[in-house]
């Protein structure tokens, strides 16, 4: 994850080159200043009006820096985030299914917001605070130099002594940021579950319970931020100690140097002044430097939600489904348990052949479906699609090949267009033809603004059957050559799921393998061949 930084090292330096510049531009116009001072002091009125236009000039251009400042630093950030949250964002996306499904999804939701947001102030804008910091502080000891080259060891000194406080706290602090970021992961695994089984708390009177459970949660991670806050105005109040400490001891030192004639006025204002601009730097790159150093625990948590992936390369690339699909000698069990969930089973599937596969509750009948969808790989024997071996069929062509349509139907926030046409081009004729074989006609012409209306929050606007039909247009539109159906007809009355089955078998040109608990005599002949699972595990 940190090599994706690499990439945004050009935005880095162009704002840290700005922030160089704006503070050497102030460091100049300090020093000006100073020296206009002594210039004063001696009644030199002649150097005054000579230097006085320039310092002007000089001291007008800070404003377009300054603002040129907070945009570099700006665009740093935002390029930085984004690039950070699309690498991790593609690489959920490359995990396999069956190993997603397996984990917990609240687990990247914290990833995504609260990790997220804790790297972006803990790493992202510390790189450059301390970077930018450096650079205001080298101006600070440059000023210094310009009065006396020894006052530069003085500088190291508390440098040196301030990165001790940072090492010294820096364990604590991220021990705590750790365990406030595993407190959200379990903080937002809870709220999920709350806002999914609403109407259960509503209808058993839980809300007290859950309220109080909520709060005790919620005082917890408030807590641990109160031991962050607290840790951090420890660290403040010492490195606050420290500074003034060491900036007391340079100022009594000019001062004696100031009276002992060694150093004029404009000298020691101009000391002053390099001190207290080495000041704020040092203060606030201590402080950044445990929250930068934290960053690392937050960073090895969010790529270990990228692990578990599947290593297992594919190599067979799959251009067409040109003849059948072959189970030989399968058997499965899922990875947590070892009791067999199907075994002996040897099946051959024809291209465009029409399968109903039926059987008692849990016998097996999704899980079947699960292989052929490649979620996972038989634990014995191997299922062939057209000689291959569906294990090293590049999973990326296989899917293709397939469409699904399933009990959990899942309906994105937006218009029936669009989530039937899944945000392909496909022409209004095929678009009509998918949405009659499909039922939908009368929905969509009754809807207000047809196919442009928008369905919200997974369909809650429409009913299941609309919903379910919705998921069958897509899936035909989709023109894939095998199309699973997992209790596809589930939410629909019989008389229209009849229908629907019929023109789904009607179709020529697709291979169907249909799950269903429901046989109907009508259809029965329509199917090719009905396999009956039977049930192995009890
Ligand atoms: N992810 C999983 N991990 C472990 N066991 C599982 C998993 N999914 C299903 N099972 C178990 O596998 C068995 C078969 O389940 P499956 O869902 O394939 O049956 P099914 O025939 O489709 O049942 P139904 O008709 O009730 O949907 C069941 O005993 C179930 O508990």
């Amino acid at each position: 994850m940190l090599k994706k930084l690499y990439k945004v090292l050009p935005f880095l330096i162009i704002a840290l080159v700005v922030s160089a510049a704006a503070a050497l531009l102030d460091g100049l116009v300090t020093r000006d200043m100073m020296g206009l001072l002594d210039y004063a002091l001696s009644g030199d009125l002649e150097a005054i009006r000579e230097r006085a236009p320039k310092l002007l000039l000089t001291a007008t251009m800070m404003v377009p820096l300054g603002i040129l400042e907070v945009a570099a630093n700006h665009l740093y950030k935002r390029k930085t985030n984004v690039k950070l949250k699309n690498y991790y964002i593609s690489r959920v996306f490359l995990k396999n299914i069956s190993k997603f499904q397996k984990e917990n999804t609240a687990r990247y939701i914290s990833a995504m917001t609260n990790d997220f947001n804790t790297l972006e102030i803990n790493l992202i804008a510390v790189i450059h605070t301390v970077c930018s910091n450096l650079l205001s502080f080298l101006v600070g000891i440059w000023l210094l130099s310009t009065v006396d080259k020894k006052l530069i060891a003085l500088a190291i000194v508390l440098i040196l002594l301030n990165l001790l406080i940072s090492l010294l706290t820096s364990k604590p602090t991220k021990k705590a940021y750790k365990e406030r970021s595993d407190l959200f992961d379990d903080y937002t695994t809870y709220i999920k579950e709350i806002l999914s089984a609403f109407h259960i708390v509503k209808n058993y009177n839980l809300q007290e319970r859950v309220t109080e459970d909520y709060n005790k949660k919620s005082e917890v991670i408030q807590q641990k931020g109160y031991i962050i806050e607290r840790l951090f105005s420890f660290i403040s109040s010492t490195q606050n100690f420290m500074i003034s400490s060491s900036i007391y001891g340079i100022i009594g030192g000019v001062g004696y140097m100031a009276l002992t004639g060694k150093i004029t006025v404009g000298g020691l204002l101009l000391v002053v002044e390099g001190v207290q601009r080495m000041n704020w730097p040092v203060f606030q790159i201590i402080e950044s430097l445990p929250k930068l150093f934290s960053s690392g625990n937050i960073i090895q948590k969010i790529e270990g939600s990228l692990g578990n992936t599947d290593s297992h390369v594919e190599t067979i690339a799959l251009k067409e489904f040109k003849d059948k699909i072959e189970f030989k000698d399968v058997a499965f069990h899922y990875e947590e348990d070892d009791t067999l969930i199907l075994s002996d089973v040897n099946l051959e599937f024809k291209k465009n052949g029409k399968y109903l596969i039926v059987g008692p509750s849990g016998g097996g009948k999704s899980t079947l479906l699960k292989l052929f969808r490649k979620y996972f790989n038989p634990t014995q024997g191997s299922i062939y699609i057209d000689g291959h071996n569906m294990k090293d069929v590049k999973r990326e062509d296989y899917f293709l090949k397939i469409a699904n349509i399933e009990q959990q139907v899942f309906i994105f926030e937006d218009t029936v267009l669009n989530n039937i046409t899944l945000y392909k081009e496909y022409s209004e004729e095929e678009i009509n033809q998918a949405i009659k074989m499909s039922g939908l006609t009368d929905f969509v012409e009754k809807l207000p603004k047809g196919l442009d209306t928008v369905i919200y929050d997974n369909g809650r606007n429409i009913s299941g059957g609309e919903r379910s039909r919705i998921v069958i247009a897509r899936a035909l539109l989709n023109k894939a050559s095998i199309l699973f159906m997992d209790e596809a007809f589930a939410s629909l009355d019989m008389e229209r799921a009849r229908e629907i089955e019929k023109t789904i078998l009607a179709l020529k040109d697709i291979t169907v393998i249909n799950v269903s608990h429901v046989l109907f005599k009508d259809t029965r002949d329509m199917y090719d061949r009905v396999i009956t699972i039977k049930k192995t595990a009890y």
